[in-house]
């Protein structure tokens, strides 16, 4: 569904918004939240990631654009511009503070309102597909950003979870909360699903296997596929490489291109 503002304002011109929800810290959201995006890239589509992680914002470090600064133009803030072709975009309260490793100590208002102005005061300009990364769990934080972007027509969210039961269990509650807030589900995603081994390709299910598939089964909602462990990502992650670009060979590869064919999908049906 395409976004679409009553009064214009800073996303009327960005065409689908999907945000990335977990229910426990540490599953892998942010890495998914980011090579969702890069993903859509490698299929010719210009993408923002708007990083509302206030107490961890990880991506700016993901995407190597830590030293990077955001700027004020009339519009509000220009967002960082990743790549020189300008075709992944970012914003995050990391930008904002002094020094990366400042910790956000915010009350409740002040987290909320400065959500608000992620959403609103961000010039994005023209993008295809707006990825929002969002703090782990269901908080107050949460329900301020589906707020914030409800005008907009969210096409819905990624669920990330790991196969483990305790994960599993988390992310039923995010199915509630999406119900409750009426976000769409795109869709669950099972990261760290197996490790396969770089030496003889033996898959290891070091977290067992196959939790997220059955919950989505059980919950009618779709699943995107499993994500396997690759060191090469983990790197990629910390040093800020691209790593669709660089690992095509990874097992990790298929899973995370066939994710983004699935929202190019179901983007299109919607639009
Ligand atoms: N499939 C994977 N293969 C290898 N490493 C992974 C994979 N998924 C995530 N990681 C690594 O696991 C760590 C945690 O991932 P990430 O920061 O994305 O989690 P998160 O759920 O966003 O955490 P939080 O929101 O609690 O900060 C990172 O070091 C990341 O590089
Ligand atoms: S999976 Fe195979 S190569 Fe990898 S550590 Fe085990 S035995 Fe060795």
């Amino acid at each position: 569904m395409a976004a679409a503002a009553q009064d214009g304002g800073n996303l009327a011109n960005v065409h689908h918004i999907l945000l990335v929800l977990s229910g426990k810290g540490g599953v892998g959201k942010s890495t998914i939240a980011t090579q969702i995006a890069l993903a859509l890239r490698l299929a010719g589509k210009k993408v923002g990631i708007l990083d509302v992680d206030l107490c961890g914002p990880s991506i700016p470090r993901m995407l190597n654009a830590m030293n990077k600064e955001v700027h004020q133009c009339d519009g509000g803030w220009v967002p960082v511009y990743v790549d020189q072709e300008k075709t992944i975009s970012l914003m995050s309260i990391g930008f904002l503070l002094e020094k990366p490793d400042d910790a956000v100590v915010w009350r409740g208002p002040k987290k909320n309102a400065m959500i608000n102005q992620f959403v609103n005061d961000v010039a994005w300009g023209e993008l295809d597909f707006l990825i929002v990364d969002t703090p782990p769990g269901t908080s107050d934080e949460h329900i301020s950003t589906v707020n914030a972007l409800q005008p907009y027509n969210p096409m819905g969210a990624v669920l990330v979870t790991t196969p483990q039961a305790v994960a599993v269990g988390d992310v039923r509650r995010e199915l509630t909360f999406c119900k409750k807030v009426g976000l769409p589900v795109v869709g669950i995603v099972e990261n760290m699903s197996g490790f396969v081994c770089p030496t003889c390709s033996e898959c290891t299910n070091i977290f067992s296997k196959g939790g997220g598939e059955e919950l989505a089964r059980h919950s009618g909602v779709p699943f995107l596929g499993c994500v396997p462990l690759d060191p090469q990502l983990t790197l990629s992650m910390e040093y800020g490489k691209d790593f669709l670009r660089e690992f095509p060979q990874s097992p990790a590869y298929p899973a995370l291109t066939s994710i983004a064919r699935f929202i190019l999908d179901k983007a299109s049906e919607s639009s």
